[in-house]
């Protein structure tokens, strides 16, 4: 069978799939040492392990069933476990853990499962702080629980955990959408005062040096040339990781972070996942390439300082590779003084050959938020 008909099956032009992710974080302290340290205990290649990352991966199996997914691959470095799933991601530190699950996953309904195992086996008995955020589905009909709904979800968590507050960010009659809901913990030392250019508690050494930034870059109606890219084509090798590594350089995802550790796949007929692991940091790439519902999405926490181009220049690098219609950009960053926070907000300001739709700063407690909005610019061409 030639590739262009393979690629033109009408299987491939009506399946449909919820890209989409649903994005959970729960830390336990805000760095590795600020945990108990239970015990540490060498693994096979010698690497020392804590925390979280104590746990067997036969536990975090039965959990990932909760969820309705599954392990495709590991990875793992000093720092980090880096888990690629069925559908999408997760991320073990000693001190957290980042689920990221698309599709009709159930994330939700496996933090009660996830408290216990941090509880039993790493007597981590305490949340420091949760946060889950997604964008409006594609399909919510299609969704299982409490995902069906967004007033749902925050149902949910709220009855789960204490001090939430809920967020529904950009405009809520569109497509581009975006919910937050994160805590924050009731014996957290308060900053001095409230003003948005307070310096962080200096009598709180465990926040003063705390530095944390999560970059996510939501994109939907992906150009046909990079949907291509995406879907298997039996004359060019294998799926699974030996496809994925080819998409990676056939794409120049690669390149986004040339010295990383990258564990990529391929599916059949289509969709890419891969996890990238860079010293104490990760990112991930997902791409859901169908053509009626074409999504992927950019996720980091490696530190971009936020001076003039930085997290601009990594929007630039993405959205060259995926060439989507629309897309929204999350920026999460440990509170900035005025003249950074300045810098953070113009770097997601204007971006080649698209408009801005939206753009809305939050400021909470310990971190400001950034979102924005985009959308490619009509040509001319008949
Ligand atoms: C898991 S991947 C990436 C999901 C990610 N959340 C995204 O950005 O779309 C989803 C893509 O892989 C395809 N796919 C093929 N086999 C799959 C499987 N067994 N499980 C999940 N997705 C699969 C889906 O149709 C979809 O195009």
């Amino acid at each position: 069978m030639s590739e262009n008909l393979f690629f033109s099956t009408s299987e491939a032009l009506t399946r449909v799939f919820e890209g989409p992710e649903k994005l959970l974080e729960i830390w336990f302290g805000p760095t590795p040492e600020s945990i108990p340290e239970i015990s540490s205990k060498f693994d096979n290649d010698l690497s020392p392990r804590s925390g979280l990352r104590l746990v067997e991966r036969d536990v975090w199996d039965e959990m990932l069933d909760i969820v309705k997914c599954h392990v495709l691959n590991v990875v793992h470095n000093d720092y980090l476990d880096a888990y690629l799933l069925s559908e999408s991601s997760m991320f073990i530190y000693p001190h957290k853990i980042i689920l990221k699950t698309c599709g009709t996953t159930t994330l939700l309904i496996a933090i009660p499962r996830l408290l216990e195992i941090a509880s039993e086996y790493c007597q981590l008995n305490k949340v420091w702080r949760v946060f889950y955020s997604r964008k409006s589905f594609v399909f919510p009909e299609a969704q299982l629980g409490p995902h069906k709904d967004w007033n749902e979800e925050v149902k949910y968590l709220d009855q789960l955990l204490e001090n939430g507050a809920a967020y529904t960010v950009g405009k809520s009659n569109g497509d581009h959408c975006w919910f937050l809901w994160l805590n924050s913990p009731k014996d957290d030392p308060e900053p001095p005062c409230q003003e948005s250019t307070c310096p962080l508690d200096e009598t709180n050494s465990l926040l003063n040096d705390f530095q944390d930034i999560t970059i996510e870059i939501l994109m939907t109606e992906l150009s046909s040339e990079t949907l291509n890219k995406f879907y298997y084509h039996p004359s060019e090798g294998n799926s699974g990781t030996e496809g994925g590594a080819r998409v990676d350089q056939k794409t120049g995802l690669r390149n986004i972070y040339p010295e990383a550790q990258l564990d990529s796949y391929l599916y059949e007929p289509c969709g890419y996942s891969a996890n990238g692991l860079l010293k104490d940091n990760y990112f991930n790439i997902h791409v859901t390439p169908e053509h009626n519902c074409s999504y992927a999405s950019f996720e980091t926490n490696i530190p971009v300082p936020v001076g003039h181009g930085t997290i601009t220049d990594v929007i630039n690098k993405v959205i060259a590779i995926f060439e989507p219609g629309k897309f929204s950009v999350t920026v999460f960053k440990t509170r900035e003084d005025k003249e950074n926070k300045i810098s953070l907000v113009a770097s997601v300001d204007a971006i080649n050959e698209y408009s801005r739709k939206d753009r809305i700063l939050y400021e909470f407690e310990v971190y400001d938020l950034i979102f924005a909005h985009f959308e490619k610019n009509k040509t001319n061409k008949q």
